[in-house]
């Protein structure tokens, strides 16, 4: 058994996760040859994952579908005991879900609510200030800085059945964070919501982090909602780790070359630009192509000598593309890339 940096907000070491699950064939006889004989397969959700993340730090959590994200953050708020290794999150061990712990934290999951659907939020802020105890100048206080961050007036005493998914999820975060965690995951916090609405989150996630010194594991596949929050990112592929750095780095673990901007003075065809890169597009005066990392001077040299260009910046791939060439090709597991 490790011993876990003494500040360490969350602790994770070797962490691990099987699932038993239920084979069976096709089919009627299937169905009986299963219920006299079960044949079970182990699934490894996770396998083996470590790290440490200290008070007030927010982390990009990535990967494709079926990575093993969701299980780790279930595992880490105790909602699913471990199949080996060690996690420790605010001093607790969250397996026991100790009433401590629980107060500590808060995991928040798009796809799943927890205000009670008939009644307005505000009833199910009440019900969570009687479970978490919240003193009632606390609650008063917690209540106005959230309505202010959030925009809440208006919507508390709206049955929740009746709010848009932008409303609700404002009042499911609210909700979550009303007993002030100090370590948040959040989990597709922003799914499904329109790109104000998404920005809106984003926003009170920040605002929540400074003003609490929060630490957060954020999963999303919106990566604005990333690249706007979290400086650090892992990286998980089928249950284990394959990067842990910041998001300028994982850049650079990328096929995807950079990108060139170029403002023109006079047009050029994408044809003509297709000689100094690929993926050109060209509209009006502007235009953009992408090049091999290695070769960004070189052909930046040659457009500004050949073309009549007003300006030209060189920008890293976007995240989204990072991520389709990393995963993409959904072959073997990938390669341990970089642990920084
Ligand atoms: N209750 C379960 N029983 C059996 N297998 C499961 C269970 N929950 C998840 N899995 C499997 O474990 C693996 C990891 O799933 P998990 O939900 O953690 O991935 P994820 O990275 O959160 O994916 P997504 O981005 O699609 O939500 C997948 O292969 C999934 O099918």
């Amino acid at each position: 058994m490790t011993t876990s940096p003494p500040d360490a907000a969350v602790h994770v070491r070797d962490l691990r996760k099987a699932y038993a699950v239920h084979e069976k064939e096709p089919g009627f006889m299937g169905s009986l040859r299963s219920f006299v004989s079960r044949k079970t397969r182990q699934v490894e959700a996770v396998r083996g994952v470590s790290f440490d993340l200290h008070p007030g730090e927010v982390v990009g959590f990535l990967g494709p579908n079926g990575a093993g994200k969701t299980t780790t953050l279930k595992m880490l708020s105790g909602l699913l005991h471990p199949s080996g290794g060690e996690a420790r999150v605010a001093g607790f061990e969250p397996r026991r879900r100790e009433a401590a712990f629980l107060r500590q934290i808060t995991l928040v999951m798009g796809q799943k609510q927890q205000l009670i659907w008939d009644l307005p939020a505000l009833d199910s802020f009440l019900v969570n200030q009687a479970i978490y105890e919240i003193p009632d100048d606390q609650y008063r206080a917690t209540m106005r800085e959230f309505t202010d961050v959030l925009g809440l007036d208006g919507i508390l005493k709206k049955q929740v059945r009746k709010l848009s998914l932008g409303e609700r999820m404002k009042c499911e975060l609210a909700a979550a964070l009303l007993h002030r965690p100090k370590v948040l995951f959040l989990d597709e916090p922003t799914i499904g919501l329109d790109v104000n609405m998404q920005e809106s989150v984003r926003a009170f996630v920040r605002d929540y982090n400074e003003r609490y010194d929060a630490t957060v594991i954020l999963t999303s596949h919106y990566m604005a909602d990333v690249t706007a929050l979290a400086r650090r990112i892992l990286v998980i592929d089928q249950g284990a780790l394959v990067f842990d750095g910041d998001l300028g780095s994982l850049a650079g673990q990328a096929r995807a070359g950079k990108t060139i901007r170029l403002q023109l003075r006079s047009p050029v065809t994408a044809q003509a630009l297709a000689a100094y890169g690929q993926d050109v597009s060209v509209d009006g005066l502007s235009a953009q192509l992408s090049v091999p990392r290695a070769e960004v001077s070189e052909r930046a040299a040659r457009l500004l000598a050949d073309l009549d260009v007003a300006d030209l910046t060189v920008e890293d791939p976007s995240i989204e593309a990072v991520m389709a060439d990393l995963f993409g090709h959904r072959t073997p597991p990938a390669p341990a890339l970089e642990s920084a």
